[in-house]
């Protein structure tokens, strides 16, 4: 499979208001690929038709080669901004519970990854730090043994050293053979090295869907530097 991800004319409106607006492109297989815009752009809104958490209003939506159905969860594992754990579940029965819930979850590496990050297995996740409640989630999301990895402004709100910490894990854990992820943000300077593809949104469109590679080779931009161009 080439492209893992194909919009074709899609549009997404809640009631009146245009969050997505008639865009078309494709998502390469494998690596990892930064959505980048700014706020209230259609980051979320796209990030969330991929993983079939909200229905799009026009268009054609392919995941992993299938129309997108609520049944796309299955391939995804989806990393939201407000995250979803039980607050009475320690940290290990957080890992534990979700290998019960999902059948592709790897418990052995959300061990490792927690381990690794030194997060306290026994404490309860309500009593966790911001920092140490997001290295759960990651460890969390990393675990998924699916082809599509999503993450929503992973590192948003977070301190340096815990944006450190998630953006080793990425580079560490993610099987790029086998795995794409698709990682929204506002930190581009951070992200820029891990990054293989990038998607500017602007307005409810996509003004760049390019290789950084390519980008260099052709422009002698930076991410960054095609974003100051591109989403003033
Ligand atoms: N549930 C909703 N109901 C109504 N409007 C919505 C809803 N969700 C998003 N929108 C609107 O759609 C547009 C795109 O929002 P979206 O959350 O996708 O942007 P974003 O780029 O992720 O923003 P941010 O960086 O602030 O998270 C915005 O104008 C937003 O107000």
């Amino acid at each position: 499979m080439d492209n893992i991800i194909t919009f074709q004319n899609v549009s997404k409106r809640y009631g009146l208001s245009k969050a997505l607006n008639d865009v078309s492109f494709q998502i390469p297989a494998g690596g990892i690929i930064g959505l980048v815009g700014h706020n209230g752009s259609g980051k979320s809104t796209l990030l969330k038709l991929i993983a079939g958490l909200v229905k799009k209003t026009s268009g054609e939506l392919t995941v992993c080669g299938e129309s997108v159905t609520r049944l796309i969860g299955r391939n995804v594992a989806f990393l939201a901004e407000v995250d979803s754990l039980y607050d009475f579940y320690t940290v290990k029965e957080t890992i534990e519970f979700c290998n019960d819930v999902f059948p592709d979850f790897n418990e052995q590496k959300a061990f490792e990854i927690v381990a690794t990050l030194k997060v306290d297995q026994t404490k309860k996740v309500g009593t966790l730090s911001k920092g140490n409640r997001a290295r759960v989630k990651i460890a969390i999301n990393l675990s998924r043994n699916v082809p599509l990895l999503i993450m929503d402004e992973p590192l948003s709100g977070l301190d340096p050293l815990v944006r450190e910490d998630i953006i080793k894990m990425i580079a560490k854990y993610v099987e790029m053979e086998e795995q794409t992820l698709i990682i929204s943000t506002h930190e581009v300077t951070e992200i820029e090295p891990l990054l293989d593809h990038v998607i500017l949104v602007r307005d409810g469109e996509i003004v760049l869907s390019q290789r950084v590679e390519e980008l260099r080779e052709t422009k002698g931009q930076s991410v960054l530097d095609a974003m100051k161009e591109l989403l003033k």
